[in-house]
């Protein structure tokens, strides 16, 4: 039977390390295991840190892209680390050791493998996404990813056959609960259509994918109105305002609940926390209304306040939403992680897209305990312009970056994010979102073509 643990170290600046080790004790066959952590993803796209020494923990070896520094952590070796931490500031000589320090069993989940090729589910969702998907599939099949797709065609939008979108949702869900892993772009939602159930809300919910992380960062070459931008957005995904629970008293009185809990407050506060210690982030800001929603924020605030009294060398403070909002589109360099309740998180990973070149460029994922779902981290459908050859795939491109680096393919993740950022870097080609005139077939044609002088 295949076993799993994750050893933790502390490194000799201090920073925590840990490495997934799976071993199948039959064969005596041991690999290094990165994509089972999936219950902490902990993930920066670019460097964050202007330190050469200052590293965050990584998975990346040193001489990966200078853009991207990704780890993960199990759930329980995140507890571990987050206990490691605190007990290495307080006691200033582990900065200076390097030594392994423990080994944890975990309950790491274990994605679908066969031989050498993963199984990963892909939702191409609604809109542009069969357009973009195709760019992943082409791009990732030409630089030999070991991944084999198990597509399913969910959509949102009615096709008038009775119950077949419902049935194609619950494939999606048995796919993704089988492969425990998934690319997904988004499925529309019918505003018109009363009783139609957002797939996207149901899906992280049942999955109980809880940690959205929405990476908002310039891309270098391509200047837009600030500089150094460089911010994550971490959204609680299952409740808040989109626990669907409206009703109409009386005509004419609706009453839409916004659940907030202190369980689900407290563990979208750790993965923050344990987010920024792991990528060497300096700050975590609380978005919040709790000045208006004195029971529900403010338990929210209260919550993470009380988490952070466990990170010690972590600044936090927190902001009212809609300041939030002014001060990002004024100062968005004040800000490094920021944690919210869902709705909020779906207004600010706008405005931050809008921030860095929109929508079609801001990758994301959504974390669970068991399942992890990469998805474009400003979730748009693109009705508008779907099968016009006009989409942008960087967000699920970068996305699907993500998503190699969870399964520890970082030499295939840089290539493709170099060749990525190469082309966009170049300025010919790029896409109508980015001020260019390429269509998606040839800003992929660009990126393939990239990625043969890599
Ligand atoms: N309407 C829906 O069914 C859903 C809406 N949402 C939420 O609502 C927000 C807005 O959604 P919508 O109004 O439907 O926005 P939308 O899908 O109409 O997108 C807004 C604009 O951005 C453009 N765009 C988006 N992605 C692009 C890409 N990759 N390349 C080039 N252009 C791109 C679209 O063409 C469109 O002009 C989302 O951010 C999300 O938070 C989320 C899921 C489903
Ligand atoms: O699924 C939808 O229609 C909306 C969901 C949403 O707003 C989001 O994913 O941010």
């Amino acid at each position: 039977m295949p076993r799993a643990s994750t050893r933790v170290t502390v490194d000799r600046r201090g920073m925590l390390r840990a490495v997934g080790i799976h071993k199948s004790t039959s064969t005596g066959y041991h690999f290094r295991c990165f994509a089972p952590f999936a219950a902490f993803f902990l993930s920066s796209i670019f460097h964050s840190s202007n330190s050469p020494t200052a590293r965050p923990l990584s998975f990346a070896s040193p001489s990966a892209s200078p853009y991207i520094v990704e780890a993960m952590l199990s759930r329980s070796s995140a507890r571990t680390a987050q206990r490691l931490a605190r007990a290495a500031s307080r006691q200033p000589h582990l900065q200076n050791v390097s030594r392994s320090f423990a080994t944890v069993e975990t309950d790491i989940f274990k994605p679908t493998k066969f031989g050498s090729k993963y199984t990963v589910t892909l939702i191409p969702g609604d809109g542009i996404g069969a357009e973009v998907a195709e760019s992943v599939k082409t791009i990732f099949k030409a630089d030999s990813v070991p991944i084999d797709w198990e597509q399913v065609d969910a959509s949102g939008v009615d096709s008038g056959a009775p119950g077949s979108a419902e049935e194609m949702f619950r494939e999606s869900i048995a796919s993704l609960k089988r492969n425990k892993l998934g690319l997904k772009g988004i499925l529309h939602t019918p505003i018109s259509r009363s009783g139609h159930q957002s797939f996207n809300v149901a899906m992280r919910q049942e999955l109980d994918i809880y940690a959205s992380v929405c990476l908002i960062k310039n891309i270098p070459g391509y200047n837009t109105r600030h500089k150094d931008v460089d911010l994550v957005i971490i959204r609680e995904n299952t409740e808040g305002e989109y626990s669907g629970l409206e009703h109409q008293s009386v005509p004419g009185v609706v009453e839409s609940l916004k659940i907030i809990t202190r369980l689900k407050s407290e563990r979208i506060a750790k993965f923050a926390f344990a987010f920024a210690l792991a990528n060497n982030r300096k700050k975590v800001t609380c978005i919040h209304k709790a000045n208006i929603m004195k029971l529900a924020d403010g338990l929210f605030r209260r919550t993470v306040q009380s988490v952070a009294a466990d990170y010690p060398t972590i600044e936090v403070n927190d902001m009212i939403v809609d300041n939030a909002s002014m001060q990002a589109v004024s100062k968005p360099q004040q800000f490094d992680v920021m944690v919210m309740p869902n709705l909020y998180g779906g207004i600010l990973s706008n405005i931050g897209a809008a921030l860095v070149g929109g929508p079609g460029i801001v990758p994301g994922c959504n974390m669970g305990r068991d399942v992890a779902v990469f998805e474009p981290g400003c979730r748009h459908v693109g009705l508008d312009i779907k099968g016009k050859d006009q989409a942008n795939p960087t967000a699920l491109l970068l996305s699907g970056t993500m998503l190699l680096r969870h399964l520890g393919l970082d030499d295939h993740a840089n290539r493709i994010s170099r060749a990525v950022y190469g082309v966009i870097a170049d300025g010919k080609y790029r896409t109508r979102d980015m001020g260019g005139d390429s269509t998606t077939h040839e800003f992929t044609r660009a990126i393939l073509d990239k990625m043969d002088t890599l």
